[in-house]
Order: C-alpha cells, then structure tokens, then sequence
C-alpha cells in the first residue's frame, strides 16, 4: 500500500486514500470548473507561509520529539515480543516471562504519554498556525481597497480564509511534524527489520520502483484535482451566501426554485471534483495493495523456507512481520500526506493570490499625520478613471468647501457622485489634479489620519451584528456610556433603543435587519456624530426612506452636519439645506467619444428645502 512520489522537496511515499475520501463511481478530470489559479509549487508554498511559523517552531520541535519516543518505544515493544516468543512459548520457560512482560507494559505506558504529549503540542502549534495564518491573510485583505472584495465572489473568499488556509496548515505546520515523525518511523520500522534479517528486508525493498511507476501515474491527477475542488468548494460557497444575505429579495421574487437550482449546480460541480478525488484514491489503494501483498507473500514463504533451515527462530519471523506491519502504516501516512500536499498546493495558489495583490493606494515614505483639520476640502483640477476601465469618471473637477460649508453634489446616476467619497477617503488617488485637506496634499497624509477626519454615511446603511451600543460606538470603541446615550439622542436612536427588549443592548440582527430602514440610519447618523470628525460625506443619506421618514431624519441630520464641512451627495434637492452650494456633475454629452465629463458648478440660486 505505498507509492512513492517525486516531490521538489524530495521523495514522499503515496499511499491508502484518507479515510474520509468516499468510494468512486467515475473519474471525471476534464471537468469543466471554474478558472483555476495559477499553479504554484510546494516549494513556494513553504517559501511564503514557513515565516509565519516563526514563535512555534518550539511546539513542533517538541511534537516531533515526543512522537519519535513513541516510536522508539515501539521498535523496544516488538523486540520484547520477539523474545517473549523465542524464550517463553518456545521453550515454555515461565520464568522468563515476567521482566520483559513488565519492561513492554512500561513501554506502552511511556509510548502513550508520549504520543499523547506529541498530539497535543502539535495540535497547539497547528492552531496557532491557522490563527497566525488567518490574521496576516485578512489584515492584507483590509489594506485592499473595497472594491477587491467588491468584486469577487464573497464564499469564494471566504473559502480562502478558511478551508484553503486549512489546507496550508495541514501542510506547512502539523503536516511537517507528521512527515518528519512518520519518515522517522519509517527509518526505525526499516531498519530493526534489516537488524533481523537483511536480506529478507532486502527482498521486500526490491519492489520500490513498482510503487515509483503507480505514483508517476497518479500524483499529478492528485494535484488537478485537488485544485478544481478548492475552486469548486468556493463557488458553492459564493451561492450559499448570496442566496442566504438576499432571502428576502429571494423570497419576494419567487426566486427559491432558481436559488435551489443554482446551489445543485455548484453543489454537483463540487460532487464531480470530490468523486475525481474519490476515484484517483480508491483506484490507487488497492493498486498498492496488490505490490504489498505480493511483498508479505514472499516474506512468509522465505521465512518458513529460513526457519526449516534453522536460519531463522519464529520469534524472529514474528518480529520482523510485525515490523512491516508498523512500516506499512508509517508509509501510508507519508501517503496521505502527499494528498494533503496537493491540496494545501491547491490552497496556497488561492491565498498567495490575495496576499500577491497590491493596495491600490499607500502612505508615501514621508507621510504626515493630518491631526485635528480645520475642515477645508479642496479638489484642484481632479480627475479619475477607474483601474481598468478606459471611460474618465471625473475630469478637471475643482472646487472648495470651507470649513463648515455644506456642499451638494447632484446629476445623474453613474456621474461620479461616490466617487468622489472614495477619492476624498483615498480608497483611490486621482490620475490628475489634486485633492487638499487644509491645504495639504491627500497624498502627503497617512491614510489613517486622514481617514480620522472623514466620516462618511454610505448610501446602504452599514451595521455590524451587535447590539445598537457596538454600533453606534463602532468608529470610537473607547466611549462611555453617556457619550454613547447623548449622541444616540442627538440622532433620535434613544426613543426607539430603549423600546427594545434589551434597550442598548438588543442584537440588531445581520447587517442591522431587526431595525428599520428609518431606524438603521439614525443609528448610523448617531455613529458619525459620536465619531466627531471634521468633515462629513452624506452618500444619498435618504435612499429608500419614505418622505415622513426622510423628514425625520431630516433633524438629527441637521444636527450632525452642524458645524462640519459637508459633501452631501444627493439626487433629492427637496432636503438640501438653505444656504448650501450645489455643485451638478453632469453626464457626457456624446455617448460615442466620451472620454472625458464636464463638471459644472452651478452659480444659481440653492435650492431651499422647508422640513417641518
Ligand atoms: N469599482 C469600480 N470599478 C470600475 N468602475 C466603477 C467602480 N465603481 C463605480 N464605477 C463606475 O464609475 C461610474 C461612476 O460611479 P459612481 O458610483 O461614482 O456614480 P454615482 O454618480 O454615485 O451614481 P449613483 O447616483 O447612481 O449612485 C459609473 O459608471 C460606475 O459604473
């Protein structure tokens, strides 16, 4: 039941399928799956995820050492049998019996704690692995900005965070242990068999290179595989998630059918990867099996030759069976790490993918702290087109807003509004011009301290699922109580949070939906005046509200805005508050050569709006 494989790093027995692999029908490795990342090697792998096992390196150190007592203790038990058998069975002399009877049971004793002990560290370790693993990976993500997550598929990603970096555990931290530990077993098993008889164990050698073709045929299928179920995994997620963050939009079109039937697609593409998997493991265990056999066949036959001959006692035939038996398990769990390997390769493509992309946007080397700005924003000539897109979104756009003006920007859809927002948060820089806060350079500031000045209300209210205290104190985790409850009632929350079964403390559901969309605003309007920054973005903070709602809103709105420069983006110029500039971004003209937009700053008049 052993193959061995070629691997960058040296050679690896293949063997049994683990244990979970399920039994096959049909092997389909052309199956049409999703784009599969680039193919990276173990090498790789081990050369960008090996440093994050800096600080463990102690436990799998120690894992390993504890595991290669155990070991030991084994090859002493199996000697202790051999003699058993040759001193007491053989010659019924019970007096021989006890002192090595006692010495194997302080064996298995020393043999169980250490394997016990072994298990533990190296778990301890692999699970520091995984958090440490997992941290650098979503930290990364956070550098990126929105619009990378924006753009993929959300299980998708979560899959990399999760089962792909699973994956590279298995490999990189416990997966080493285990392969140093099992190679060792191998080397103990091995060589106390060739103490007995080195011939013998010779014999059973010889039929290595019969494994070397089995796994030539089989390791590269094993990778393939592997890496059309990690990306086949990840769109089944993607479907999960999608229809369960929608359900009521599901629900409301009737869409439970096509939803069902979207996830049986996915879930059938991940069948046909898991039953490739399948195939290529059970096919490859019993092609194994035959070469064992035919090894512990001629072991017997020139052990009973050799023990007729008097060459050999029956002790020692029956230690050296058991040896093979202990060697034949050791080699298959070098095996079944080469399975492990070729998904964690699988994996590690996905994940070095995200930690590969760059932020689009960081802090230059001499980058200042804004501090506490007055306010004062100034767009100079700005313009922008999106990476990859060839259509401008903003050109030679120009304006100020002095510290505590209210500026509105209006026009059509898809005109640029929210961009402005990202550029204005540096989630972007501008292709031309520049954008000032108090007269420096966004690009001169950390993005941190930028960003401590702006607070934006996006157009979706965006809620966590806490309770409507961790909300509303999201942006200055350090409030107290009080600052929470005074910028609760300057929003209107506190008349509804304390209706709430638990009062501040009441869950707000996923992303806010035991609240209502009236209700989810001011709590986000509560947030943004707890946070206290200089300048305000208020992305169509009345989008889905109906009027006597947006009227409501109107109040705490005015109270957040007071005293803070604003850049109220809206379509709806009944709510624009008197006395505010309105800047139209207006849509190009000619739809056949638009390249570029006029933005117009329209001299008329503001428009007054009159909320009760
Ligand atoms: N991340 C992105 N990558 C590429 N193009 C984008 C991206 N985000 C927005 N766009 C495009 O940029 C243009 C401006 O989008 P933006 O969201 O700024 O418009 P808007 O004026 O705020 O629209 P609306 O009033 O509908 O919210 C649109 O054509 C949009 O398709």
């Amino acid at each position: 039941m052993l193959l061995l494989l070629l691997l960058p790093w040296g050679v690896v027995v293949v063997s049994q399928p683990l244990e979970s692999r399920r039994p096959s029908r049909r092997l389909s490795l052309n199956v049409p799956g999703p784009e599969l990342a680039p193919t990276v090697t173990l090498r790789r792998t081990f050369r960008e995820f090996w440093p994050d096992t800096r600080g463990l390196r102690m436990l799998f150190v120690a894992g390993v050492i504890f595991a290669v007592l155990a070991a030991l203790c084994e090859v002493a038990a199996i000697r202790l049998f051999g003699h058993i058998t040759d001193q007491v069975l053989a010659t019924k002399n019970l007096e021989q019996f006890w002192v090595p009877a006692f010495s194997w049971l302080g064996l298995a004793a020393v043999a169980g704690l250490a394997s016990f002990a072994g298990a533990y560290v190296t778990a301890l370790g692999g699970e520091r692995f995984l958090l440490v693993l997992r941290d650098r990976v979503f930290a990364h993500l956070q550098t990126l900005a929105p619009d990378f997550s924006e753009k993929r598929r959300l299980g998708d990603l979560m899959a990399r965070l999760t089962d792909d970096i699973q994956a590279i555990e298995e490999l990189v931290g416990s997966g080493l242990v285990k392969a140093i530990t099992t190679a060792a077993s191998v080397v103990f098993f091995a060589g106390a068999a060739f103490f007995i008889r080195w011939d013998l164990a010779l014999i059973t050698m010889a039929l290595v290179p019969a494994f070397l073709v089995v796994s030539k045929l089989f390791a590269g299928r094993f990778r393939t595989a592997a890496a059309r179920e990690r990306a086949s995994n990840g769109a089944m997620n993607s479907v999960l998630e999608e229809g369960l963050a929608n359900q009521p939009l599901v629900q409301a079109y009737n869409r439970q059918g096509a939803e069902s039937r979207r996830l049986h697609r996915e879930g059938r593409g991940w069948l046909r990867a898991n039953m490739a998997q399948a195939w290529l493991s059970g096919l490859y265990g019993p092609a194994v099996q035959v070469i064992e056999t035919v090894c512990l066949i001629i072991i017997l036959g020139v052990g009973a030759w050799e023990i007729a001959a008097g060459r050999l006692t029956l002790g020692g035939l029956l230690a050296f069976a058991a040896y093979l038996a202990l060697l034949y398990p050791a080699v298959q769990g070098l095996g079944e790490l080469a399975l492990v390997a070729s998904e964690a390769g699988a994996g590690s493509d996905r994940v070095i993918e995200i930690l590969r992309s760059k932020p689009v946007v960081t802090d230059a080397p001499g980058a200042v702290s804004a501090g506490t700005s007055s306010g004062r924003i100034r767009f100079d000539g700005v313009g922008f087109t999106y990476p990859g897109r060839s259509r401008a979104v903003l050109q030679d756009l120009s304006f100020t807003a002095e510290p505590g003006e209210v500026v509105v920007f209006t026009g059509a859809s898809g005109a640029g509004k929210s961009t402005l927002a990202k550029l204005l948060l540096r989630f972007y820089d501008p292709d031309a011009g520049r954008i000032l806060l108090d007269d420096v350079d966004l690009r001169d500031l950390t993005r941190e301290s930028l960003r401590e000045n702006v607070t934006i209300l996006h157009q979706e209210t965006l809620l966590f699922s806490g309770s409507v205290r961790d909300n509303i104190a999201y942006g200055r985790p350090d409030a107290t109580l009080d600052e929470i409850v005074r910028a609760a009632e300057a929003a209107g929350v506190h008349g509804f949070a304390t209706q709430l079964p638990q009062g501040y403390d009441t869950p707000v559901g996923q992303r806010g939906r035991l609240l209502s969309g009236g209700q989810r605003q001011r709590l986000a309007i509560a947030r943004a005046i707890l946070r206290d920054a200089p300048v305000l973005v208020l992305d169509e903070p009345m989008t889905g509200l109906d009027e006597i709602t947006a009227r409501q809103i109107m109040g705490p709105l005015r109270r957040l805005m007071a005293g803070r420069t604003t850049l109220l983006i809206t379509h709806d110029l009944r709510h624009v508050p008197e006395g505010a500039r309105t800047i139209v971004l207006e849509q190009p003209t000619r739809t056949d050569r638009v390249r570029l937009k006029r933005c117009g700053v329209h001299a008329r008049p503001p428009r007054l709006s009159t909320p009760p």
